[in-house]
């Protein structure tokens, strides 16, 4: 039989197709890992923002995670939204049993401004999932959230990786400069140096799940048993063509496009 890879999602969902879950097992399939996914919330979300949430009942949770690890392989695993505190124990106590490579996408607020974690769960977060992770992948405002620092220069940034890494303990942090101006650069320290990732910034309001797409990607890349510096390299390239033909679609900021790389497409 021939070997797969296998990645897993543990996140929240998005019916329009552009973040979360959805997001995530695209962008899977597309880097030919084989996806599987545990649900969190059921978000009722689309390009423009949020319009309701639903928590799945915890042992819900907990019966989808003894699901997987009951019969599947697991090689690499992602988290995205996680609500509340009880489901984040949940997440944290059956990660810790995996021993396998863990990407954590600190998600807070999407990019409409809607919150997607309760407040008093921020800190549970950062003290209980954060210090599981192999990689943390925060944009800038979830970064000041966690280490209660403001991020204003590029300097800022790359030392806010190496904090997150040397004082919340997990095992790298890849700090993203999306909602910076100029260049999209991303800062990556692995526990010994910074490395530095960058592209050209791409004109568009279509950037709906570009934290889920990139998290993904190299999660997938990690499945597949790539080093984490090589993984985040390549991941940036997916995501960066994602977004030159992200799609145009719905009412506010569309989604990324998987076929990008593939097909070298052409947005339709
Ligand atoms: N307009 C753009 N052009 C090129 N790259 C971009 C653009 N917007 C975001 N990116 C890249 O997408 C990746 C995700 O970054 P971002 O900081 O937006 O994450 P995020 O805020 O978690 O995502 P989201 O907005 O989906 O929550 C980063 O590598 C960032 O540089
Ligand atoms: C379920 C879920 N998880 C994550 C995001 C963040 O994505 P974005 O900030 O691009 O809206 C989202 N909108 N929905």
């Amino acid at each position: 039989m021939k070997n797969v890879s296998c990645a897993l999602t543990i996140a929240g969902t998005d019916p329009s197709g552009g973040a979360g879950i959805q997001a995530d097992l695209k962008t899977f399939q597309e880097l030919k890992s084989y996806g599987m996914s545990v649900i969190t919330s059921v978000v009722a979300q689309n390009t423009t923002g949020v319009k309701g949430v639903h928590h799945l009942p915890v042992d819900m949770l907990h019966e989808q995670l003894e699901a997987i690890s009951s019969d599947m392989p697991v090689h690499a695993l992602k988290t995205g939204m996680i609500a509340t505190e009880e489901m984040m124990g949940i997440v944290a106590e059956w990660i810790a049993k995996m021993n396998v490579s863990y990407v954590m996408d600190p998600v807070m607020v999407t990019q409409s401004g809607d919150p997607l974690i309760e407040k008093d769960a921020r800190l549970y977060l950062k003290h209980h999932l954060v210090p599981l992770a192999s990689v943390l992948t925060p944009n800038i405002p979830e970064a000041e959230d966690l280490l209660g620092d403001k991020i204003e220069t590029k300097e800022d940034m790359k030392q806010a990786a190496a904090s997150i890494v040397e004082k919340l303990g997990c095992g790298a942090a890849l700090m993203k400069g999306g909602h910076f101006q100029g260049e999209a650069v991303d800062y990556l320290f692995d526990g010994d140096r910074i490395h530095t990732f960058q592209s050209e910034r791409i004109k568009t309001k279509n950037t709906h799940g570009t934290g889920c797409t990139y998290s993904a990607a190299i999660t997938a890349y990690l499945s597949q048993g790539f080093p984490i510096v090589k993984a985040v390299e390549m991941a940036k390239y997916y995501v960066t063509e994602a977004v030159r033909h992200s799609f145009d679609l719905g009412h506010g900021s569309g989604p990324t496009n998987h076929f990008a790389v593939r097909e070298g497409v052409v947005n339709r």
